[in-house]
C-alpha cells in the first residue's frame, strides 16, 4: 500500500495514502485527530512545566501508527528522563510504530518502548507506574478505564481519555450509555457527554481510594476528551464523588440533585458537576500551542476554552434552542453577547458549538435579551 511521509507537529510519520478511517485500515491514522494530539501535547507540556521530578513516564496504550506517543517523545520539552511506552494489539500498527521511530531523531533523555499487547495487559503489568496514561481507543474507553486507573500514579498522575462514542454519551443510545458508563444520558448539550465520562472515571477510581480531579476537557468534532489528575486517599475519592450529581434539563433550564441523594426518575446522570478546567493550565496550553504553531483549530479551541473556563456553569445556553421554544428569530450571537455584557453579565462563547454561550445571567435574563434583540 502506498505511503507518504508527513510532518505532524514536529514529528515525521509514514502514513498509508489509502485510508477508510475505520477499524478496517491496516494501521489507524486519522489526520483530523491532529487537533486532539496538538491539544494533548500542549496540555501535558503545560503540566510538565511545573513538574519537579527527574523522570516522567507516559503510556499510549492504544497507539495506532504511534502518532500520539511519538509526538509526546519528540515534542515534550523536559530535562529529566522522558519514558514513553506505546502499545497496540495490531501487529501492523507495531510495524508502523517501529518504522515511524526510525523517521525521527529523539533527544538523549528519551526512552521509548513498543509493546505488542492488549492494552489491558500492558496497563495491568505496569501497576501505578505512569505519570500519564493516555487511552485513545476506537469508540469507548470504558473497557480500559479500570486498568488505566490502576496503571496511573495514585498521586499527581494524569489519566487522559478520548471517547468517540459521542452518540451514546449524548443520549442517542440510552441503554448503551447505562451499560458502558452506568449513567443515564441527556440530550441537547455535548458538555454533558464529557461530564458522564468523568463521572464514570471518578466512580471507577473511588473504589481504589483514588480521587480524580478534572484538569482539562474538550468536546470537539466527533469526540470528547478529558484529562484528570489523581489524588490519593479515601477522603479524596469521596470528595471527588461529592462533585457528582443528577440533572433534569427542560428548555435550557436545569434542576440538579446530589449524587449521594440517589437517582430519581426523569433525571439524567450521574454527571460530574464541578469545574471542568484548570484556568492556568488552559492558559499555558494555549500559549504553548500558539508558540509552536500547532494547528489553528487547536489554538482556537484553547483560546475559547480560556474564556469558557472562567465559568462554573454546568452546560450552556443554546440561543437557537431558546429562540425555538420562545418563538423568536435568532439574533446574531455577537449582539446577544454585547447586550448581556452591557447589562453587567459575564458571557463567553463555548468551544463546542457556535450557537451557545455560558453566562452568569439567568435563563430569564437571556430570554429578555433575545426578545429585545430579535426582529420578531
Ligand atoms: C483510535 S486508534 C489509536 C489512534 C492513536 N492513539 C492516534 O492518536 O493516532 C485505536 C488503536 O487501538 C488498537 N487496539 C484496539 N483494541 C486494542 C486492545 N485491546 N489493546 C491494544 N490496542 C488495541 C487498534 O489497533 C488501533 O490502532
Amino acid at each position: 500500500m502506498a505511503k507518504k511521509t508527513i510532518i505532524e507537529g514536529n514529528t515525521n510519520l509514514n502514513i498509508s495514502e489509502e485510508r477508510t478511517l475505520s477499524k478496517k485500515d491496516p494501521v489507524f491514522y486519522n489526520p483530523i485527530m491532529e487537533v486532539n494530539r496538538d491539544i494533548s501535547i500542549s496540555t501535558i507540556q503545560a503540566f510538565l512545566n511545573n513538574f519537579k521530578r527527574d523522570e516522567f513516564k507516559i503510556c499510549d496504550a492504544l497507539g495506532g501508527s504511534g502518532a500520539r506517543g511519538l509526538r509526546y517523545a519528540k515534542e515534550l520539552d523536559f530535562k529529566g528522563i522522558l519514558d514513553i511506552s506505546i502499545g497496540d494489539i495490531n501487529p501492523n500498527a507495531i510495524r508502523a510504530i517501529h518504522e515511524n521511530i526510525k523517521l525521527n531523531e529523539f533527544d538523549d533523555n528519551v526512552k521509548l518502548s513498543v509493546h505488542h499487547k492488549d492494552a489491558n495487559i500492558l496497563l495491568s503489568e505496569n501497576y501505578r507506574e505512569f505519570n500519564v496514561t493516555d487511552l485513545d481507543p476506537f469508540g469507548s474507553p470504558a473497557p480500559y478505564m479500570d486498568s488505566g486507573i490502576r496503571a496511573t500514579l495514585t498521586k499527581g498522575g494524569i489519566l487522559c481519555m478520548t471517547a468517540t462514542d459521542t452518540a451514546v454519551l449524548c443520549g442517542a443510545y440510552h441503554k448503551s450509555c447505562i451499560r458502558r458508563y452506568n449513567s443515564v444520558p441527556i440530550r441537547g448539550d455535548k458538555e454533558y457527554a464529557v461530564r458522564i465520562l468523568i463521572a464514570s472515571a471518578i466512580l471507577n477510581s473511588a473504589k481504589y481510594d483514588i480521587g480524580l480531579r478534572p484538569l482539562f476537557s474538550h468536546c470537539t468534532d466527533h469526540y470528547v476528551r478529558t484529562f484528570m489528575i489523581t489524588e490519593r486517599g479515601a477522603g479524596k475519592a469521596e470528595k471527588a464523588m461529592e462533585n457528582l450529581g443528577y440533572v433534569k434539563r427542560q428548555y435550557e433550564d436545569i434542576t440538579t440533585k446530589n449524587y449521594f441523594d440517589g437517582f430519581e426518575r426523569g433525571f439524567g446522570g450521574p454527571f460530574y458537576m464541578g469545574k471542568l478546567n484548570d484556568e492556568d493550565l488552559v492558559n499555558d496550553a494555549h500559549k504553548i500551542a500558539e508558540e509552536r504553531n500547532y494547528s489553528n483549530r487547536a489554538v482556537e479551541i484553547l483560546n475559547t476554552l480560556k474564556e469558557e473556563s472562567k465559568f462554573d456553569m454546568v452546560g450552556s445556553y443554546n440561543i437557537h434552542e431558546i429562540c425555538s421554544f420562545i418563538k423568536k428569530l435568532v439574533p446574531p450571537m455577537d449582539v446577544i453577547i454585547q447586550d448581556l455584557t452591557d447589562k453587567g453579565f459575564k458571557v463567553s462563547r463555548v468551544h463546542y458549538t457556535p450557537y451557545a454561550l455560558k453566562s452568569d445571567a439567568k435563563l430569564a435574563d437571556i430570554i429578555v435579551s433575545i426578545s429585545e434583540n430579535s426582529s420578531i
